[in-house]
């Protein structure tokens, strides 16, 4: 039986009010956390990835505006009850109080600007402690066991940011964020900069943290990472969710053409870059924001709102693309292939 979910996102839409125009960050996106399961959140740079994972955690600037909901589950209890904490309208004091780091903890993307340069990681993880944990009469204890359960030596803590290797850095902003013991993990481009040896390290440990039973959100350019860890994904595009469901499904068998347009731009899948640019996001067409770069947009009435079709949700008018072949997938790995699977279905 699936588990309630964690954070339940219903219909979040974001916009940015600046002088002279508005910048539509995030539009109708709902998706839930569950506990035991990674979620994807994949998209081109700009799409309003970090946006949303802003307004999870109620860090928007005054110049956003929010609509929709975003609800935590503070209890085993159905969702009906008042066990639900609704994040969206609760204030800063039971955000920073309850929530930040307590329950909802962020990966930030680069280590590096994350910790202090003046000071040595054991420092910040004790300052941290003492934050989120008052009660906790060890310190130094509790920071070594973090660091152990990050896969580092409690000696390693008493070093500087820059005499931590990219790779010890991540795992003391891992250590950071688990300091409360966190159940909703949310991971912003957390492998940016990294080698990929240190990318798998670093996405392996979330999925362990999946695994253990918590809900992870990863943000990633990276498809082959994503697909490495994910059990869900979604994919963003110019603001909207266009495809959503569970990773093994979505990753074979993509149905979105921006999503097969993703996969085909991966080295393993022959390095096909999507053509064209994602639009402004001040400036977002009234129907498909896709469509421009659609190779079914002389047959689809672009229609983007999302649909489920058969446990999965798609926001494509055109319905679900025909599966990729026999042939194509022969043919991944090599260009130019007739039947390219960006190309079917049109
Ligand atoms: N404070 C702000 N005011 C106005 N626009 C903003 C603000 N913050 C973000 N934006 C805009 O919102 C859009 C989404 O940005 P966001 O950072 O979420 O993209 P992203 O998908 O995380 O990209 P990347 O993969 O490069 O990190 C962008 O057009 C960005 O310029
Ligand atoms: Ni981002």
């Amino acid at each position: 039986m699936t588990p309630p979910p964690l954070l339940r996102v219903q219909d979040l839409s974001v916009r940015f009010r600046l002088r002279e125009s508005i910048v539509q960050a995030v539009t109708g996106v709902s998706f839930d956390l569950l506990p035991g399961r990674l979620l994807a959140l994949v998209g081109e740079s700009g799409c309003g990835k970090s946006v949303l994972a802003s307004a999870l955690l109620g860090l928007l600037p005054g110049n956003a505006e929010l609509r929709g909901r975003v609800r935590l589950r503070e209890s085993a209890g159905p969702e009906a009850s008042p066990d639900w904490l609704d994040l969206t309208a609760a204030g800063e004091r039971t955000l920073s109080r309850r929530v930040r780091g307590h329950r909802v903890a962020l990966v930030p993307q680069s280590a590096a600007t994350a910790l202090t340069p003046v000071r040595t990681a054991r420092s910040q993880l004790a300052e941290t402690i003492r934050v989120l944990r008052p009660g906790e009469g060890d310190t130094r204890g509790a920071a070594d066991r973090l660091a152990e359960r990050v896969g580092l030596r409690p000696a390693d803590l008493d070093r500087y940011p820059h005499e931590l290797s990219g790779g010890m850095a991540q795992r003391v902003v891992l250590a950071l964020a688990l300091t409360a013991d966190p159940d909703v993990i949310l991971a912003d481009e957390p492998t940016s900069g990294l080698d990929r040896p240190l990318v798998e390290r670093t996405v392996d440990m979330l999925r362990e943290l999946a695994d253990d039973g918590r809900a992870v959100l990863l943000i990633t350019h990276d498809l082959a990472a994503a697909e490495r860890v994910a059990t869900d994904v979604a994919v963003m595009y110019a603001s909207r969710i266009v495809e959503q469901g569970p990773a093994g499904e979505v990753f074979t068998d993509p149905w979105h053409p921006y999503t097969r347009g993703l996969l085909d731009a991966t080295p393993a899948r022959g390095f096909r870059p999507l053509p064209g640019h994602p639009p402004d996001l001040s400036a977002l067409p009234a129907g498909c924001a896709f469509r421009p770069r659609c190779p079914r947009r002389d047959t689809c009435s672009g229609d983007p709102a999302p649909v489920p079709v058969a446990g999965r949700h798609l926001a494509c008018a055109s319905g679900p693309a025909e599966p990729v072949g026999e042939g194509d997938r022969r043919g991944a790995g090599r260009s130019a292939e007739p039947g390219h699977a960006g190309e079917r279905g049109c």
